[in-house]
């Protein structure tokens, strides 16, 4: 079976979130049907939680470029088995977590079932996956919009972003 390239997104906001952000992708590269290609800058960003809800520490995010034999679907699989891995536990929708896990982007691939959507539906909105994407993957084409990831990149405010130190 031929690789397929794909993009990842990592967040954590609990934890020693450095070392679980470089511990889940050496696991992810040790996975069956999965090399890791390359890797973003970590950056810090603010919180983007839900109205209302309790303030959050900042995240540490990062993108990732992976290469995968996995389907869309088995590759979800695998992401939400190292998030598990990591103590991730599922609580109300955006709240704070060791480690966050997103199937960004497939090839060029459009899905959109119950359990996963491609590209990831809310990527495009976030400067806190589109800022470190752009570092590795300028030229991709996110196939809803048909823009380049650094297209996608300069519309999104990222005052709430800063390069950490790694
Ligand atoms: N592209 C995708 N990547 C990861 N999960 C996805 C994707 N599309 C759908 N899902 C589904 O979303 C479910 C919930 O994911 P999760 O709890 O990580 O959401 P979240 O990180 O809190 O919020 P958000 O999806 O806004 O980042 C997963 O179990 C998975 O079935
Ligand atoms: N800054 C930041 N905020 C978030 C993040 C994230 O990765 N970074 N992930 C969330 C749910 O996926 C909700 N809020």
């Amino acid at each position: 079976m031929q690789f397929v390239p794909c993009a990842i997104a990592l967040g954590s906001n609990l934890g020693d979130s450095q070392t679980i952000l470089k511990s889940a992708l050496e696991t992810l590269d040790r996975t069956p049907g999965i090399k890791v290609v390359q890797r973003s800058h970590l950056y810090l960003t603010k919180a983007l939680t839900l109205p209302d809800s309790p303030p959050q520490p900042d995240y540490l995010n990062q993108c990732a470029l992976l290469k995968t034999t996995l389907t869309p679907h088995k590759l979800l699989q695998a992401l939400l088995e190292v998030e598990l891995g990591f103590g991730r536990v599922r609580q109300q929708r955006w709240s704070a977590r060791t480690l966050d896990l997103d199937l960004l982007l497939f090839d060029d691939v459009i899905l959109n079932t119950s359990d996963l959507q491609i590209p990831h539906p809310r990527m495009c909105d976030r400067a806190f996956v589109l800022v470190p994407l752009a570092e590795i993957a300028p030229d991709w084409v996110e196939p809803v919009t048909g823009a380049t990831i650094a297209q996608l990149a300069q519309l999104v405010d990222r005052s709430g972003v800063r390069q950490a130190s790694s």
